[in-house]
Formats: C-alpha cells, sequence, structure tokens
C-alpha cells in the first residue's frame, strides 16, 4: 500500500514498471478508484513506469474539509508527479481525470510530455445537474444514483451481460463527501476559454455510447486545442478502459509512439 502527503492531502498511489522508464499518469473518474486501469495496464507497452492514484476524497485518499475545485485537484497531481520525480510524464485523464488534466498542462506545463483528454471536455454537464446529483447523493448516499450511473457509464450490450455489477458497488462504496466535493469542482469548471493556449501534443478520445460526456462535446474540446487528436471508440461508453480496453490501448499506444513516450 502506497500513501503520500502532498498539497496538505494524503494520496493512495500505484506504481509499476521499470524507475527509469517513460511516465505515465492515469487519473479516473468521478465515482471510482485507481482500480478503473488494472486490466488496461498489461496491454500498454512493456517497460513504461505507471502512476495510477486515487483523488482526494475517492478510493482510499484522504477526504478533506473546504471547498474541491479542479485546480486543487490539478494541484494535487502536479505534488504527487513532483513528489515521486516522475515528469515529464503522459497525463491520461478519464472523464474530471481529463479536466484535472487539461488544468494540470495549463498550470504545469513543464511537468507533462503529453495529454490524453479521455471521455472528457473543457467543461461537462452544468451547475443544475450537477446540484440535483449533489442533492440526490446527501439524501440517499451514492446507492442511490448507482443504476443511473451504470447507464452513463456503460453501454447497453456490456450492461446487459451484467458486466457493470462490479462497477455499481464500486462506485457504492466511494465516500459522499467526497463525490459531492467533486460534483462542487465540476459544476465550476470551465476551461473552453483556457484550452486554446496548450501547447504539447493531445489525443481526446470518445466513446460513441457516452451518457456522460457525448461524443459531440468531446470533438468540439479536440477542436479547441491545436493539434489535437481525436478518436471515436464505436463500442464504447463512458468508460472505455473497462468495456473497450484493447482499443483503448492501440489509441494510447499509438499516441506514446507517435510522441516518443516509449522505450
Ligand atoms: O456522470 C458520471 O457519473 C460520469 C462522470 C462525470 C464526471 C466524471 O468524472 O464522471
Amino acid at each position: 500500500m502506497l500513501t503520500a502527503t502532498v498539497n496538505n492531502v494524503n494520496l493512495h498511489y500505484a506504481l509499476s514498471g521499470p524507475k527509469d522508464g517513460p511516465a505515465v499518469v492515469f487519473a479516473n473518474s468521478l465515482g471510482t478508484d485507481l482500480r478503473l486501469w488494472d486490466e488496461l495496464l498489461a496491454l500498454l507497452p512493456a517497460g513504461l513506469r505507471v502512476l495510477r492514484y486515487d483523488k482526494r476524497g475517492h478510493g482510499l485518499s484522504e477526504e478533506t474539509p473546504g471547498p474541491c475545485s479542479i485546480e486543487l485537484l490539478a494541484d494535487d497531481a502536479a505534488a504527487l508527479i513532483e513528489h515521486l520525480g516522475l515528469g515529464p510524464a503522459v497525463f491520461v485523464g478519464l472523464s474530471i481525470g481529463g479536466l484535472i488534466g487539461q488544468a494540470l498542462a495549463l498550470r504545469r506545463p513543464e511537468l507533462l510530455a503529453g495529454l490524453v483528454i479521455s471521455n472528457s471536455a473543457a467543461k461537462l454537464g452544468d451547475a443544475a445537474s450537477w446540484q440535483d446529483r449533489i442533492d440526490r447523493v446527501q439524501q440517499g448516499g451514492l446507492p442511490a444514483i448507482a443504476e443511473a450511473t451504470m447507464e452513463r457509464w456503460f453501454s447497453p450490450d456490456f450492461r446487459a451481460g451484467g458486466s457493470d455489477r462490479l462497477w455499481a458497488r464500486m462506485l457504492a462504496r466511494q465516500p459522499a463527501g467526497g463525490y459531492g466535493a467533486l460534483c462542487r469542482a465540476l459544476a465550476a469548471a470551465d476551461l473552453r476559454g483556457a484550452v486554446p493556449a496548450l501547447r504539447l501534443p493531445v489525443q481526446v478520445i470518445a466513446g460513441a455510447h457516452d451518457g456522460a460526456a457525448p461524443p459531440e462535446i468531446v470533438r468540439a474540446t479536440a477542436g479547441l486545442i491545436p493539434g489535437a487528436r481525436f478518436a471515436l471508440i464505436e463500442d464504447a461508453a463512458h468508460i472505455p478502459c473497462v468495456e473497450t480496453p484493447a482499443e483503448y490501448a492501440a489509441i494510447i499506444t499509438r499516441f506514446l509512439e507517435e510522441i516518443g513516450h516509449v522505450r
């Protein structure tokens, strides 16, 4: 079990691969922990130094009082990358992880060699829908939103086989306070005016069935970022690292190879 106290929060993380390998950092989505990437890791090129971590208030990381923001979460990621001596890294961020990656690239570009914005956009949802989510979680806890969430996360085919049950349990076990804090951070985050200033290699990925970050808003964010590549996964919804891990790994591998971030 690995933890580090950085940026005034104790974060749980996992680190694998050779110490001198090119670094890749994975930041997962709202309501998930670092196990989201388990199946993907074996499908990536050998020799990478891979960091996964639980955001504050999620998984085994500490829940902190006070307001949370995308910028604070980006500073957590920056502090962990620096603490572990990993930069410049490629940052792969899924959903809120993609927003964290955009903020990190804007605030600390020297830490990143590239950015993968997966199933995310420069703005996700609106204030009213996030407030509605916060209210429902306050009333019924995470189990109250589990079924509706599975419909956004996974395609009907994936759910029909019952493969979503494990992930519904992961969601239901996240701390309600930590989940609500991230919803507030998401409600306030709008990087649409800032991301045209990004100057690093960027790969954007969308899932055709995504009910949380529909492909058209993901593609629109790619259009705001100079030189950004865009890939659409036809058979996935919001969490392609779980639903179509081989295709997802192929897109990330091609990006790493194109920017020379492989052994
Ligand atoms: O709506 C969901 O649960 C999916 C999601 C939105 C932001 C995020 O990180 O996950």
